[in-house]
Formats: C-alpha cells, structure tokens, sequence
C-alpha cells in the first residue's frame, strides 16, 4: 500500500506537485496527463528516487524520503528508455549486478537469474552484448533487470514510449502477467483498459481519479478543451 499526503514540489520556478493525497493499493493504476503535469515527478517520489519538499510517501508505512533503501526494496522502478538502464555489458551481468546488494548466498543467486533469464524468453541471450538486443528486447531486459529483486511494487515511467505494435502487445501481456502491483505512467491510453484505476494528473494536481472509460474520457476532454 502506497500513501501520499500532501505532496508538494517545486523544481525551480516551477510546482510541479500540489497537495496530492493519494493511497494506491489498486494492483493495476494508471497514471495520465498532458507533458509536463508531473506524472514522472510524482512517480519518482515513490521510491525516493525525488523527496518532495512537503508532505510524505509512505510505502507499507515508510518513509520513501527517510527510510530510502527499504522502500526501494519495495518499489521497482523502470524507466522509459530501457538503453539507459542497462549498466553491464552482458544480458546476464546486467540481471545479476541488479541483486548484488541484496547478499543472498550464490545458489540463491544463480536461481533467480536462471528463473528470470527464463521468464522474459532471455536464456539464449545470456551472454550476448546487452546494447545489441533490439528495443524490445532491451525493455524485456529493463523488466528482468527490475523484477529479479522481487519487489512488491513495479512503478514504469513510459515504458512503451520506443517500442513498435508487436512489442507493444508484449509489453501490455508481460505487464498483465505480473505477480506485483503495477503503477503504470503512459500516453498510450489503451494500455490501461484492463486497469484497476486510472489518474488523471494536470498542472501538479489530480484532477480526476476512477475507473479507466471514466478517466480516459476525462482526460480527453480536457485536452480537447486545450485544442479549441
Ligand atoms: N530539474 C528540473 N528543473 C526545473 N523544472 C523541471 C525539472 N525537471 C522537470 N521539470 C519540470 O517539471 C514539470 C513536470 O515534469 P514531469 O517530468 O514530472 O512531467 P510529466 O507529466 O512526466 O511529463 P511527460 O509526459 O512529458 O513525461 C515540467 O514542466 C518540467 O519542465
């Protein structure tokens, strides 16, 4: 469970957040807005990733500002260009330098690198140059690289942002089959047709939160507006 009280932030001149209270406890949650309403800052305060300047994260109860390291224990956290993510020059290496703080014994190690090699269809690649694999690929890497740390929460910043139709449609099954709850920011609205609930964020604020017809449609008509 993830709780948000009176989160504020400024970024230069800018409030890129405004009181936002929110507890998410949905397994699949949406997060929608136009560029720049503060989607990706809001999503990196979930893990400490941004300490807000007001107000707190709590995930399962901690602190996401104070008590950093078991929160991001909790929350993993994708980025939309998977190229970025990836730190080691092979696919394997990558997976594994990803549970290298959590110093589990090396048989319980190698297990959750074969089992994750094997999840995300990555064992022939093992390997091969990580910066070789194609786009999708990279973002199968992005996910294995997150979820072999078994987190309880899988936050994606747009991570279908490069990708084509067919890895798409992979994106959306993998994101489906996952055990953990999703928070899921995207523009790509068809994306979230099977979510539990969707955000509608503008200008820092939430202004609208429900089922995903309701808020896509919302979220429409406001950009409509903005068009006219
Ligand atoms: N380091 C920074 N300094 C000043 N302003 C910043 C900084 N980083 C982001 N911003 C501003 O904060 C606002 C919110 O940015 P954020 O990335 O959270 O929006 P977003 O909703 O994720 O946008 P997008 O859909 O384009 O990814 C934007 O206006 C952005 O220009």
């Amino acid at each position: 469970m993830i709780e948000l009280r009176g989160v504020s932030h400024r970024l230069g001149q800018r409030q890129v957040l405004s009181e936002i209270d929110l507890t998410l406890g949905e397994s699949r949650i949406g997060v929608i807005g136009a560029n720049g309403s503060g989607k990706s800052t809001l999503a990196r305060t979930l893990n400490g990733l941004i300490r807000p300047d007001r107000g707190t994260v709590l995930v399962d109860g901690l602190d996401a500002a104070r008590q950093t390291q078991q929160v991001r224990r909790r929350v993993g956290f994708m980025f939309s260009d998977a190229s970025a993510q990836i730190l080691m020059p092979t696919v394997a290496e990558d997976i594994a330098l990803s549970l290298r703080d959590l110093r589990l014994d090396a048989t319980e190690r190698d297990a959750r690198l074969a089992a994750t090699l094997a999840t995300y269809g990555l064992e022939e690649y093992a390997d091969h140059p990580a910066q070789l694999l194609s786009g999708g690929q990279k973002q199968l890497l992005a996910f294995a690289a997150v979820l072999v740390r078994e987190p309880q929460v899988l936050v994606c910043d747009e991570p279908s942002t490069l990708l084509d139709l067919h890895n798409q449609l992979l994106l959306r099954r993998t994101i489906a089959g996952l055990a953990q709850q999703v928070v899921l920011l995207t523009h790509h609205l068809e994306l979230l047709d099977d979510f539990d609930r969707v955000v509608v964020m503008d200008a820092g604020r939430v202004v609208h939160d429900g089922p995903p017809p309701e808020a896509v449609a919302f979220y429409r008509a406001l950009m409509g507006e903005r068009v006219r």
